[in-house]
């Protein structure tokens, strides 16, 4: 494909991709150190003489491998660039950006680290020694872009040789991809696997293991008919009757006149690409049965564009290997998580129930509501079960949660799971690290909230904004989940509305309840109630029957303050003070607390940091940050973390004379009267915050130990600042909150850009929350 030859939409795509491997740094994939190593100590235990430590314990015990090393998340992904996309036998260096992109997909959708191997060996004999002579680097090897046949007398081999999962991805991957596609498709259009007259065009290593899956879910061996580079598959053929036939290709050999793909696809009801670009041409199509189902998987040119089948029979259904169609059945959607179940449980090799199990969870996931996060990574496509929509889209985040699991509980069924996953659920729990970013470090509060709903039953957590999108969303979740009972305060035809058109299961009166701000049948107890709080701050019956009406905050209030729900989120529209107004005038302070105050968690590549006060006090004085600290430091605890508080500022231990200095200065000697169990330093500078070195460089004595996790800051602005800054320089980008502290009950405020899947973080904090304080009662 020379420069001249494309289209400028593919000369403007090609240049993008060129900049893209090119810059900023050459290639798309580089290897990081997972441990600390910055002085002579670091390098003592990182290498000699430490290292010796963990190679004789593994000598002594080579399971321990898994252990003291990181194979055990370790794929390889092995070629020898002899079948590279659809482009051919390019060769092994030219295929090693496939490589290395397998690599990043591995990363970026399961957390697997891959080490890409290019060799430049074409005998399959001398293929399978050195691959698997790599048997102590790796935890798995992805066989990829190996031509068939030899790359099924490879994979044979490799497998009997080897105790870890080897996987063909173009075979597999490929073969499941394409039968949940075939499966989910034929639903679509009403026909049956075992009627349907089946197509394929190629009969190598994609197209051979996606027509064994096709036989085994029930298309019928004698309804498929293949065509490769030389015609039809068909006993009359010199290769067929001279004995020259590949065995893969013999299992599809048909008795029949036709010779070319044109004659055989007529009357076809499914086509199977896995071939070369273009082969199948409209006037083809045309011929075909009515409704076909166009699978066109030959990357990166499929067997034909879509809109080209469409010309020819606009009631098809097509997809291909490219992600800027529809309908994208490509191996991405299954290489990432069938290794991922696979290592997660020490499975030995892939079995066809691992497999299967796949095929089940992804056609199933097709026709599952789309979650929050799909809808944002596919803004303004309709993605719900239908002709363009026939399969899971690769930005889905539930692929890992759901094929994971019933891979590792495959591999159990089939004997070949040498660590058996006990608890499924908490494994699919710890999954979520890799789909949400905060799912690490919010993971000890949905525990603690999920053990509080077995307890007592679920808590009832109302949510202000009940008829926003992101709010059903989120409430959808939590039911799955069982976090909560969700009561939204909202018009109800309106959350109808929403919930259909969010395609969502919930249903309103039996999963949650509704308060309908027009029309509920508390509103008198409520306004008497607000008025008799609040007449004596100039509110008559009259306003505060309008002030209710107006405010669903104000409702969600008087539902907490009179029982009605156990917590409360709010702030997803609106300005933060004005909430809390509410806050303040119904719910109060908690006893012994003498103002509120506002943290935010921020998730960093290398740490997660909480700062205070990011939303309420202008200007804390030094009891008051004292304060503070002490009610976040409770906080911190509820996300597992020992709390170690900075008091930070310009200055460092007395090196600046300003009253903020000093106020900081005072606050740090409060709290560490108010909490002398808890690591605390102050004043002192960021760096020193963060660094022991930095710290005990100016101080010796310092009483904090390693790195501070609760900044408090001098005021409003630069704990607002701060976290603004951090989360666009942090890579990750990603926080928790803003968590209230001080209310006398669990109520959280949030922002305008809460996602929905922060509004499930902070029903999980505010359930914890609730049921720490029922303890509390109890006790
Ligand atoms: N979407 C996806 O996820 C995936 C797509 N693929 C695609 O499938 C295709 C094949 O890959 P793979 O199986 O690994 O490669 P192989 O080299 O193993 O197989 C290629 C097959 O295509 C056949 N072929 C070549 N030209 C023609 C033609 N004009 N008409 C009919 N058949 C032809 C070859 O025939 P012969 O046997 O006579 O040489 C061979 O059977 C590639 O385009 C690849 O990108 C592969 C994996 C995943
Ligand atoms: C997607 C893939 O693996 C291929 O086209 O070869
Ligand atoms: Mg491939």
């Amino acid at each position: 494909m020379t420069k001249q030859d494309l289209s400028p939409a593919e000369q403007a795509l090609r240049d993008a991709a060129l900049e893209y491997h090119r810059s900023p740094t050459r290639g798309k994939i580089a290897i990081a150190p997972t441990k600390p190593l910055s002085n002579q100590r670091d390098l003592s235990l990182a290498y000699s003489p430490g290292v010796a430590y963990a190679c004789l314990a593994i000598e002594e015990d080579p399971t321990l491998a898994a252990e003291y090393t990181s194979r055990g998340n370790l794929v390889g992904v092995v070629t020898n660039g002899t079948a590279v996309l659809g482009l051919g036998d390019i060769g092994p260096l030219a295929g090693k950006p496939v490589m290395e992109g397998k690599g990043c997909l591995f990363k970026k959708f399961a957390g697997i680290d891959v080490f890409d191997i290019e060799l430049a060996e074409k005998d399959p004999e001398k293929l399978i020694e050195i691959i698997a002579a790599l048997e102590p680097t790796l935890g798995g090897v992805n066989l990829e872009d190996i031509k068939a046949p030899e790359c099924f007398q490879i994979e044979r081999a490799l497998k009997e040789r080897m105790k870890i999962p080897v996987f063909h991805d173009d075979q597999h991957g490929t073969a499941i991809i394409s039968g949940a596609a075939l499966l989910n498709g034929l639903e679509l259009v009403g026909k049956s696997l075992a009627d349907v007259k089946l197509v394929a065009s190629g009969a190598g290593a994609a197209a051979i293991a996606c027509l064994d899956i096709m036989v085994s879910l029930g298309v019928r061996r004698e309804h498929i008919y293949v065509v490769d580079s030389r015609g039809v598959i068909q006993s009359e053929r010199e290769d067929a009757r001279s004995g020259r036939l590949d065995a893969s290709k013999r299992a599809y050999l048909q008795t029949t006149s036709a010779r070319t793909l044109a004659d055989v696809v007529r009357g076809a009801d499914v086509f199977l690409g896995c071939s070369t670009a273009g082969v199948l041409t409209p006037e083809m199509v045309a011929t075909m049965a009515d409704r076909p189902v166009i699978l066109a998987l030959a990357n990166p040119e499929p067997e034909i564009r879509p809109e080209l089948a469409r010309q020819a029979k606009p009631d098809c259904i097509v997809a291909t290997g490219r992600s800027d169609y529809a309908n994208q059945v490509n191996n991405v959607l299954c290489f990432p998580y069938i290794f991922r179940g696979a290592l997660d449980c020490g499975a030995t090799r892939i079995t066809e129930e691992m497999k299967l199990a796949c095929v089940r969870e992804i056609a199933a996931l097709a026709k599952a509501e789309v979650s929050d996060e799909v809808a944002a990574a596919y803004p303004g496509e309709e993605i719900s079960f239908g002709p363009d929509y026939i399969i899971p889209k690769p930005f889905d985040s539930r692929l890992i949660l759901r094929i994971a699991p019933a891979v590792a509980q495959a591999a159990v069924a089939s004997g070949v799971a040498t660590r058996p996953i006990e608890d499924l659920a908490a494994y699919r729990q710890s999954l979520s690290r890799f789909v949400f970013q905060t799912g690490l470090v919010m993971r000890p509060v949905f525990t603690a909230a999920k053990a509080s709903t077995s307890q007592g039953g679920p808590a009832r957590v109302a949510y202000a904004e009940g008829e926003d999108e992101r709010v059903l969303r989120a409430v959808q979740v939590v039911l799955d989940e069982g976090l909560a009972r969700p009561t939204l305060i909202g018009r109800p035809a309106v959350i109808e509305m929403r919930i259909r058109r969010a395609g969502l299961r919930l249903k309103l009166g039996q999963d949650v309840e509704v308060v309908n701000p027009e029309d509920d049948p508390r509103f008198r107890a409520y306004w008497e109630d607000y008025h008799g709080l609040m007449g004596r701050d100039g509110v008559s019956p009259e306003t505060a029957k309008v002030a209710l009406r107006r405010s669903n905050t104000l409702i969600g209030t008087m539902m907490l303050r009179r029982n009605d729900a156990d917590a409360m989120l709010c702030g997803m529209v609106g300005r933060y003070d004005a909430h809390l107004e509410h806050v303040r005038s119904v719910i109060g302070l908690k006893p012994g607390v003498t103002g509120y105050a506002a943290m935010n968690a921020l998730l960093l590549d290398d740490r997660t940091l909480f700062v205070a006060d990011t939303f309420v006090n202008d200007e804390p004085s030094a009891q008051q940050l004292a304060e503070i600290a002490s009610m976040a430091a409770e906080e911190l605890r509820r996300f597992g973390l020992p709390p170690k508080v900075a008091f930070v500022s310009h200055s460092m231990f007395g090196s600046s004379t300003r009253p903020s200095a000093k106020r900081m200065r005072m606050a740090a000697e409060l709290f560490k009267r108010m909490e002398p169990d808890i690591d605390c330093e102050g004043e002192l500078q960021g760096d020193a915050a963060l660094s022991e070195t930095v710290r005990r460089d100016a101080l010796p004595a310092t009483t904090l130990r390693g790195e501070a996790n609760l900044l408090l800051l001098p005021n409003l602005d630069a704990a607002n600042i701060l976290f603004n800054v951090l989360k666009v320089v942090g890579s990750r980008g990603v926080t928790v909150g803003p968590v209230l502290l001080g209310a006398a009950r669990p109520v959280h405020i949030l922002t305008p850009s809460a996602t929905s899947r922060r509004i499930v973080n902070m029903t999980a904090l505010a359930v914890a929350d609730a049921a720490a304080q029922a303890l509390r009662h109890e006790g």
